[in-house]
């Protein structure tokens, strides 16, 4: 006989711990966590099927758009076991959808380490990608169970029985541990919550304590203010409580919680174990960090839980205005991103070529792509951004230390030593392909440290690489270079001396800060030659002749020219057609809009990107989409 359910069992604050299940979904990029999340909200009856979309959690336009998840969500759903021994038992089960890119782990290692399981979500036409690795040993170190499942059974190239073996494999356990499920079709997923339920364990905490919650994401709102995501770990906190955020010591008045449920549910109260949200009407996120702890005014608690580590910018890069009248349109809008973003970082610049703007830091170039994007749609802003490139530490005869964040900042005194962050990279790829990557590897300066089949086609292999070899074009190269196959996950690793040289661009004799880049020795010449071939191809000829040249200090390494002549787009109109004359005009104007004078020339921004994709693929395309 199942048990008779409780009606006032679900409800936020009353929840007996023992009912709670907070998990989250880790899975390499496109394995379907979105889409699996979509279900469960589904069959568990807190999304009315009228209103269901896909990727539901994720809100953001660009996320919807580009089919990726950039910010984690949570979300309350309540379950009652279907079948089996435990059959009619009720729960409540605390999702967090966390995002799969590189450039977001820090996303997931918050989230992990909010919960008490996990699910490794692996796609069954594909298998064991980087980033299932990668999420799987940060879910192991945070101590979490994890439930291994096989998603897309429907597709016709599943084959669950090979990657089931791969998965035990990989953990242990039994292949027959491994759920199958379609996300899409919805096949298993019930299965799925019940086991949930069964194999996670509830969280453990003393209700009696004082509250101690972990905020594990805060989120600026235009209209509530911040919203605090919390996860209480003991204690309560009450709606009408004075709560203290313990690393800073300030003290706010609530005047909302709740959970989300997906939408957000005013609640009394939040007690152990259960995942919700503040409201204090404050305006401004860093009064709400994340990774701090909350407890309450009037009974603190007197230790605060481990925090996280702050994310740190990998990636830095110059963020100008076209028109030099925007730049406080700019700042305010990089004011209103940050609030939203703690990983961004800016600090105002000038450059010689491009005037005013921010040196921006970005966690890796999806990041900075998708910061970029969001400036222009969401705030109307035109902007120039010049080629990212990583953070090195300049050692200089005199004993003094630089940290170089812009190339063109680069000491022009006796350097001694120059540091360049590394990475340690992982790349999975089939074994027909072991080879390519290899070579791949090797130009860009890595070093193997080791190599592991994980099945019989498939090879794990560990680099430690160059930061700035990688941030440009290199996942593109990885994925054409292994017809996609090959995937990718890497993690800062300190940094190593290196043989860097700066390489100046001159364009009619003046340098052009915006193109100065640091190299290695080696690759100077290279460099140099393709900056100045690829910029005589995209800077359109002038009234005056423009040499362009590459230079280290006082040495020109490269030289190319572009001849004079004004492109006449009505040379080929010969008829007195007024209408299609203009028509041509206003369409050049339309192709000018987005120039920059640099010194007399004028530079497309096109040219400004150009020198991202280092050499071999040349088409001037940010690297790294996913
Ligand atoms: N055939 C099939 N397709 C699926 C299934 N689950 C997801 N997909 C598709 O796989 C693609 C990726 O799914 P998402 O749910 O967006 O993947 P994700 O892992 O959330 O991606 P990120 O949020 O970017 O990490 C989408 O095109 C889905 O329609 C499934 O069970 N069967």
């Amino acid at each position: 006989m199942p048990p008779t359910p409780d009606p006032g069992a679900n409800l936020p604050g009353a929840t007996d711990p023992g009912r709670i299940r907070n998990f989250c979904i880790i899975a390499h990029i496109d394995h379907g966590k979105s889409t699996l999340a979509d279900r469960m909200l589904q069959l568990t009856g807190v999304v009315d099927p009228r209103q269901m979309r896909a990727q539901y959690l994720d809100r953001m336009d660009i996320e919807r758009e580009r089919g990726i998840t950039i910010k984690s969500q949570a979300v309350r759903m309540p379950w009652t076991i279907r079948e089996g021994d435990r059959q009619g038992e009720q729960a409540v089960l605390n999702m967090i959808d966390t995002p799969g890119h590189v450039d977001f782990t820090y996303e997931v290692s918050r989230s992990l380490a909010a919960c008490e399981g996990a699910i490794l979500l692996v796609d069954a036409a594909q298998g064991i990608e980087a980033q299932t690795l990668a999420n799987l040993y940060l879910a192991m170190e945070n101590d979490l169970h994890i439930i291994p499942v096989l998603n897309k059974i429907d597709l016709p190239a599943a084959q669950p029985d090979k990657y089931a073996e791969e998965l035990a494999h990989l953990i242990g356990g039994d292949p027959g541990d491994c759920i199958r499920v379609s996300g899409k079709t919805g096949e298993g997923v019930e299965y799925l919550l019940d086991e949930i339920v069964r194999q996670f364990k509830p969280p453990v905490g003393d209700a009696d304590a004082p509250a101690r919650a972990m905020i594990f994401d805060s989120v600026y709102d235009v209209y509530r203010g911040v919203v605090t995501y919390v996860r209480v770990i003991d204690g309560r906190i009450e709606a009408r409580d004075k709560i203290k955020m313990m690393s800073l010591g300030t003290v706010h008045e609530l005047l909302e919680l709740g959970v989300v449920s997906p939408e957000m549910e005013k609640a009394r109260a939040l007690g152990v174990g259960e995942v919700g949200y503040l409201i204090t009407g404050v305006k401004d996120v860093r009064q709400s960090r994340v990774g701090d702890t909350v407890t309450i005014n009037n009974r603190p608690a007197s230790e605060a839980l481990g925090g996280y580590k702050d994310p740190k910018p990998m990636v830095y890069s110059g963020l100008y205005p076209i028109d030099g009248s925007d730049y406080p349109a700019l700042r305010d809008a990089l004011d209103k991103l940050k609030l939203n973003d703690a990983a961004l970082n800016y600090e105002p610049e000038t450059s010689a070529a491009l005037g005013f703007g921010f040196r921006c830091g970005f966690l890796g170039l999806l990041h900075l792509e998708i910061i970029g994007e969001r400036l222009e749609r969401e705030f109307g802003l035109d902007l120039i951004s010049t080629a990212p490139n990583v953070v090195y530490r300049v050692a200089l005869e005199d004993g003094t230390e630089v940290t170089v964040t812009n190339p063109s900042e680069y000491p022009t005194g006796k350097v001694a030593e120059v540091y360049e962050p590394v990475v340690r990279a992982t790349v999975l790829t089939p074994n027909d392909y072991v080879g390519a990557v290899m070579e791949l590897c090797q130009g860009r300066r890595g070093s193997l440290q080791g190599m592991d089949y994980l099945s019989a086609d498939r090879v794990e292999l560990r680099y430690t690489l160059p930061l700035g070899e990688i941030i440009f074009d290199f996942f593109d190269q990885l994925k054409s270079r292994t017809k996609g196959y090959a995937s990718l996950d890497y993690e800062p690793s300190g940094e190593q001396q290196s043989d860097l040289v700066k390489v100046d661009i001159l364009l009619n004799s003046e340098p052009v800060d915006a193109f100065s880049a640091i190299v290695h020795k080696d690759k100077a010449y290279n460099y140099g030659v393709s900056i100045a071939a690829k910029l005589q191809k995209l800077i359109p000829r002038q009234q005056f002749e423009v040499p362009i040249q590459a230079a280290i200090g006082n040495r020109v390494i490269a030289r190319e020219t572009i001849r004079a002549i004004r492109k006449d787009v009505l040379a080929k109109c010969y008829g007195g057609d007024i209408s299609r004359k203009r028509k041509l005009l206003e369409k050049q104007k339309e192709g000018k809009k987005r120039m920059k004078m640099v010194g007399r020339v004028e530079v497309p921004q096109e040219a400004f990107i150009a020198a991202l994709s280092t050499g071999d693929s040349g088409d001037g395309k940010a690297g790294g989409k996913k």
